[in-house]
């Protein structure tokens, strides 16, 4: 954000109309207020409104997770400083700041007339020299962070500001990635194979990629390569038995599938229902014809007792590697979910693991930058349990490959 002293608005901005950043404010409230995840809050406000065109749409979605990603920076230049915002009033004065930081026309907004632009700028200038306003982060995240030593977290917190690229996952069920490149090319929608990533391709330009006739087709799924490094790391062979323990709505249970060419079994589990019901969705739309789901209870697991020939525990985790895809993750997680969910992930590891045959191979992921979800829990893990040998592990992170934030460990069952 820079000020723009010539012309005091950015040249490339039309004048803000109050119908359609009425979609943002109505978007923030329900994420702030309500508490309700961004991703959903938005395509919600967008389906509300038929009338707005594919321009105001990208206006609402983009404004609306960029207001979420510098909440703490935005509040302080519109100089209500930690204040716990769920007035309307406050809600439009941050709009106004916001605006004013993107050097956006807002002489046709009503709420933003007696705007203190000078005081806003003032405020940003004030705000650089401090990091946890600058890349607007809660202290206690920017103190946890800051003392993890596997990541330097001055060039993370940077990396991890930004906003993320679109990588699509090619369903090689259905497509090469080459063939996929040219029919997309042909849309108007440009991609390039990422390096090291085989299954990845990353949007040249930002798309509506789900309203493709290819993605309806299950040409591809949308997935951060780094994501996709976790389903490489597994080692899966057509033919096998693979269990996928937290597989969730399935986004690498359909990329273990797929590697697996439809021959073998993938056994899909978790213990929300929900989640299932659209990893069946997305398998159908896939044609990932070998994924059976098993909701978690407490006979599954024995029943699938020394079964596996390859096991993923991808767990539940703070979330802390994928901040910049999920920016409200910053304001809704706090420190004692952390605590709680490092014992689920050990249970996790413990119970699940009995799921693998001798001689099988698991791998451990999460999407956080912190050790103790990570390096702590697999050394726990196989401090405890000397039937099990550590393979390798590998760190993503923002600032070095780019990708997301992930962890993986591959351990073997001896
Ligand atoms: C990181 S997400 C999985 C993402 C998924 N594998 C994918 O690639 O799209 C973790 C999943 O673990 C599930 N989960 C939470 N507690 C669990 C438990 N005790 N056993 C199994 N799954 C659990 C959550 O419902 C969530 O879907």
């Amino acid at each position: 954000m820079k000020k723009n002293e010539q012309k005091g608005h950015n040249q490339e901005s039309r004048k803000l109309y109050f119908p359609v950043v009425e979609g943002v404010l109505k978007a923030l409230k329900e994420i702030f207020n309500e508490n309700k995840k961004a991703d959903k809050v938005i395509s919600g406000v967008l389906k509300s409104n038929p009338k707005w065109g594919a321009k105001d749409r990208a206006f609402i979605a983009e404004n609306t997770y960029e207001i979420v990603r510098n909440w703490r920076l935005i509040k302080y230049c519109a100089g209500l400083g930690d204040l716990k915002v769920n007035e309307e009033r406050h809600f439009l004065d941050i709009l106004a700041a916001w605006f004013v930081l993107r050097n956006e026309d807002i002489s046709n907004l009503h709420f933003a007339k007696n705007t203190d632009v000078n005081g806003i700028w003032n405020r940003y200038e004030d705000a650089q020299k401090d990091r946890k306003l600058k890349y607007s982060f809660t202290n206690w995240m920017d103190e946890k962070l800051s003392k993890e030593t596997r990541i330097n977290w001055d060039e993370e917190v940077e990396a991890m500001h930004v906003q993320a690229d679109v990588y699509l996952r090619v369903n090689t069920l259905r497509i090469s990635a080459d063939e996929l490149i040219d029919l997309l090319k042909k849309q108007g929608v440009y991609t390039k194979k990422v390096p090291g990533v085989p299954s990845a391709l990353v949007l040249e330009k930002r798309h509506n990629v789900f309203s493709l006739e290819e993605f309806k087709k299950g040409l591809f799924e949308v997935q951060d390569a780094g994501s996709q490094m976790i389903v490489d790391f597994l080692e899966v062979s057509p033919g096998q038995r693979v269990v996928d323990a937290c597989a969730g709505a399935g986004g690498k249970a359909l990329q273990i599938a797929s590697y697996m060419q439809n021959k073998g079994k993938v056994i899909a589990m978790d213990i929300e229902e929900y989640k299932l019901v659209e990893l069946k969705k997305r398998a159908k739309r896939n044609g990932a014809d070998t994924i059976e789901t098993r909701l978690i209870d407490a006979k599954v697991i024995k029943r699938l007792h020394d079964s596996a020939d390859r096991l993923l525990l991808d767990v539940p985790c703070s979330g802390l590697g994928v901040l910049k895809r999920n920016p409200d993750a910053k304001w809704k997680l706090q420190p004692e979910f952390i605590e709680e969910i490092k014992v689920v992930q050990q249970e996790i590891l413990q119970n699940y693991s009995k799921m693998l045959k001798p001689g099988g191979q698991m791998v451990y992921a999460t999407c956080s930058v912190l050790s103790e979800e990570n390096e702590d829990q697999v050394q726990k893990f196989i401090s405890n349990n000397p039937d099990f040998e550590f393979v390798r592990e590998q760190r993503l992170t923002p600032a070095v490959e780019g990708f997301d934030g992930f962890y993986m460990a591959l351990i073997k069952r001896k």
